[in-house]
């Protein structure tokens, strides 16, 4: 396969795509006992601007104390290490960073406390993940994990089974993304992102211990909108809000803010990406691109 980049990141050393391997024993391959993070990296024409990297850089810390590992670097040294990688690959444009720390020691035992982790940052050139015209979702079978099952407020390699299965199911169905219902029916997330819906003036999402992943995108919306005077409210939410709302949209850092303009082939509202939707759309695209002085203080600049 074509290497994405050049350098790779790869416990403490710069070393060349093709040299970053690991063993197939190894323990995170085997039982999804890594811990990741999905970071953007805004080209603005001047420089690249890394979006909330130390936000992204304290949830990994924090899904490793979920997970019950150690991350053998400290957050200044994870922090630097994306810096790194992005300078040794040198790109002008939009990148993804997948910093990933995972439990590299070669067993097969499920107790992890003497473990080794390891730690890689990866980084590749990186466009839109979902259409910014809108896109469908279906409300698939796959329910979301509960978090009495699984931590999923950790970003846990192994966790991400259910959005796999949750994405395909969609997309076999025809449609581009999927949304996941919880145990009690309540539309909570898609497969990489949280879910707003507007219903009149106001925005609602999951509230977090709704077995979300507590999005840092969802947080920066919730303080867009306020600056826009747009009211949100966190509960939980429907199949027949989701049906029945004005606008729904999905928020990631892949999936930045996606319209979502049809659910289980209804049209929502007029069938076209909303106004409210599309005005944080673009005030969103502005902050990350390093136009808003309020939030200048989100972006690592990398040259
Ligand atoms: C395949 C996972 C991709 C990853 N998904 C991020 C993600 C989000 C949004 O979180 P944040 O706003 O902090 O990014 C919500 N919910 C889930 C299940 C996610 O995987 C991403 O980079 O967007």
């Amino acid at each position: 396969m074509k290497p994405h980049a050049k350098y790779v990141w790869f416990n403490g050393k710069i070393v060349r795509w093709e040299d970053a391997k690991i063993h197939v024993m190894t323990h995170a391959l085997h039982y999804g006992t890594s811990i990741f993070e999905g970071i953007r990296g805004y080209w603005n024409g001047d420089n690249l601007l890394i979006f909330r990297l130390d936000d992204h850089v304290e949830r990994m810390f924090k899904s490793a104390k979920i997970l019950g590992v150690t991350i053998p670097y400290t957050r200044e040294e994870v922090r630097k290490a994306v810096i790194e990688t992005t300078q040794a690959n040198n790109f002008r444009e939009d990148v993804y960073i997948r910093p990933v720390a995972f439990v590299s020691t070669e067993t097969v035992t499920l107790d992890i406390r003497s473990l080794e982790v390891s730690l890689a940052v990866i980084i590749f050139p990186f466009g839109k993940y979902l259409s910014p015209k809108g896109i469908r979702a279906a409300i698939v079978s796959w329910r979301r994990a509960h978090n009495t099952m699984l931590p999923v407020m950790a970003k846990i390699g192994g966790i991400y089974v259910n959005s796999v299965l949750a994405l395909t199911e969609a997309k076999s169905r025809g449609y581009d993304e999927a949304l996941l219902m919880d145990l009690n029916g309540y539309v909570v997330e898609g497969s990489g992102e949280n879910i707003f819906v507007v219903r009149g003036r106001k925005l609602y999402t999951p509230p977090v211990h709704q077995s979300i992943l507590e999005g840092i995108t969802r947080d920066t919306i919730l303080r867009l909108s306020s600056d826009l005077g747009i009211q949100a409210e966190e509960r939980p939410i429907t199949r027949e809000e989701i049906y029945t709302a004005d606008e729904v949209f999905l928020v990631g850092t892949a999936a930045e803010v996606t319209p979502v303009v049809e659910v289980d082939g209804r049209p929502i509202g007029s069938g076209e990406p909303g106004p409210i939707t599309m005005k944080i759309a673009e005030f969103y695209s502005n902050v990350v691109r390093g136009r808003v002085e309020k939030y200048l203080n989100w972006l690592t600049p990398v040259y």
